[in-house]
């Protein structure tokens, strides 16, 4: 029995069915869906792929699929729903008479065709038009479209003027996995449900911040794509620019997605820009080169699997972010981000400012400030650095730094943890578009980040060497010793 749900029943139309992305994350997330009872009862998922399949083929795909990638044991009686409710079509993205043969899989009357575009944005075009052509674009069919939007600002406005040409806004969900992240929509509640973090978040209060995204693989047989792309692009452009929204926007009257995405479009647009002026100053690009992570010996970024031995991309940045704005005037945003790095970690830290005067100086000369560390992923949870009287009799008080540390999954035992793709699904299913990026957020990430890309080129500077499984290259570590801090670590 489907737990109750508000949404209509759904054609799950996965284009790229047996692509990288769909056999890794999206079929093991829709089956999550099904094992939580989560998907109404008559939502069917149309498999898209242009190799030819009976249905009966496409199963035994979607299987393997689950056994290879799922983090849990199959479960026989959830993969047989789950199974039930699939169809096929092979159907060639860049011909338009092919999807006529989705029209006879879909029900335009009785459900919502959902159009999951996971494939080259080279084709998001081309399926729009082919939807159109097989008239199967009516005022409720939705399209959940997959990162990159382009490769700068131009490109990203060609690829959203092309599906604008077919779908309205309200009708196109961009994804960005980081808002689906648990962690990362607990932002919203942290800050928002909380009063000691609602009143002290400001300049008055908060020295800088600090944004890390580690990443302990390499390139992963991406060479291609990624080469193309680089940190910034794969990385800073999406997901860190959308964690650091999030952070510093004012709060939204409600919820609702255009509340939200008002609010964080706000943050994006008072990024103050970054020229080959200061560009040098302000950030740190580099490349890794042979070295070891977790004890395992690891090539160099130009020694992977297709590697190009010139090639200048960076697989590190760090960033000094200002946001021109009242609440956040004299607060740097330091952003870091890198692949081959020691760990993989994801986490903020909010360093508190110092107090005007130390009452306690006889026995401890400086007061450390408070942080807030809020750990994104793994070992998810929310971390307070303050200070505490040590317990005893003696003649003058000893303070000691404590931490208070809620760990999730101490605190809420029995509850898993979804996987963001599971969330970002179902919300496209249910038609909430608050954990989706618009256009104009895109757009507004795109300029600010083309300006760095461009002082980069004309720096004519090439990335700085670091070796794996260090925390990139020593100058990201004098770029905040200029400021007279240091990273987290
Ligand atoms: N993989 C990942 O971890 C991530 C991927 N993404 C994004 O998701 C999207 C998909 O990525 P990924 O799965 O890695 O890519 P893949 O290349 O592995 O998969 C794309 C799929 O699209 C199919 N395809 C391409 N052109 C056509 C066509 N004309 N007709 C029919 N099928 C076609 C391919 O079929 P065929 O095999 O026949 O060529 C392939 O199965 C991309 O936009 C990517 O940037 C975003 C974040 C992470
Ligand atoms: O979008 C991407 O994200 C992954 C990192 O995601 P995470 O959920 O594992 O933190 C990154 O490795 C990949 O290069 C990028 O395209």
């Amino acid at each position: 029995m489907a737990k109750s749900l508000s949404h209509k029943p759904c054609d799950l139309v996965l284009f790229g069915t047996k692509g990288d992305l769909a056999r890794r994350k999206l079929i093991p997330s829709l089956y999550q869906l099904e094992r939580a009872q989560l998907l109404a009862e008559d939502t069917k998922i149309v498999g898209i792929a242009r190799d030819k399949h009976d249905l009966k083929g496409y199963k035994k795909v979607v299987s393997e699929s689950l056994k290879e990638f799922l983090k849990e044991p199959v479960d026989k009686e959830v993969e047989k729903r789950f199974l039930a409710r699939l169809e096929y079509c092979k159907v060639d993205m860049t011909v338009k008479d092919d999807y006529l043969k989705i029209a006879d899989v879909v029900d335009l009357e009785s459900r919502t065709m959902v159009n999951y575009f996971s494939t080259p944005p080279s084709v998001f075009g081309a399926i729009c038009e082919g939807l159109s052509h097989a008239g199967l674009v009516n005022e409720e069919t939705r399209v959940v479209v997959e990162k990159p939007i382009g490769h700068c600002l131009e490109s990203s406005k060609v690829i959203n003027d092309k599906i604008a040409e077919h779908f309205n806004e309200n009708q196109i969900y961009r994804i960005d996995h980081y808002l689906g992240k648990e962690t990362v929509l607990n932002l919203l509640v942290l800050r928002f449900a909380n009063a000691i973090f609602t009143n002290n978040w400001d300049h008055e209060c908060i020295d800088h911040v600090q944004i890390s995204v580690a990443e302990s693989v390499g390139v992963e047989g991406r060479w291609g794509y990624y080469d193309d792309a680089g940190q910034m692009r794969d990385m800073v452009q999406n997901h860190l620019l959308q964690i650091l929204s999030l952070l510093a926007m004012e709060p939204p009257v409600d919820v609702s997605a255009d509340s939200i995405r008002n609010e964080k479009l706000k943050v994006l647009k008072a990024l103050r820009p970054i020229t080959v002026d200061d560009a040098s100053e302000k950030t740190v690009r580099g490349q890794y080169t042979k070295g070891f992570v977790n004890g395992q010996q690891v090539p160099g970024y130009l020694e992977e699997e297709g590697a190009n031995t010139e090639s200048d991309t960076e697989t590190f940045v760090s960033i000094r972010v200002d946001i021109d704005n009242w609440r956040w005037a004299g607060v740097p945003f330091y952003l870091r981000t890198g692949k081959r790095m020691p760990i993989k970690g994801t986490e903020i830290v909010v360093h508190f400012k110092e107090l005007p005067h130390n009452i306690f100086k006889e026995t401890y000369k400086t007061l450390p400030a408070n942080k807030l560390i809020i750990r994104l992923q793994p070992h998810e949870g929310v971390e307070i650095h303050l200070m505490n009287k040590v317990p005893g009799l003696g003649e003058k008080m000893e303070l000691q730094q404590t931490k208070l540390d809620l760990s999730f999954s101490d605190t809420f035992k029995n509850d898993r943890i979804a996987d963001a793709y599971e969330r970002l699904m179902l919300e496209a299913m249910l038609g909430n578009q608050s954990l989706f990026v618009r256009r104009d957020e895109v757009e507004a990430a795109w300029a600010w980040v083309d300006g760095i890309l461009d002082a980069w080129d004309k720096s004519n500077e090439s990335p700085k060497d670091y070796s794996a499984g260090s925390w990139g290259p020593v100058a990201s570590i004098a770029m905040l010793a200029k400021d007279d801090r240091e990273w987290d670590e």
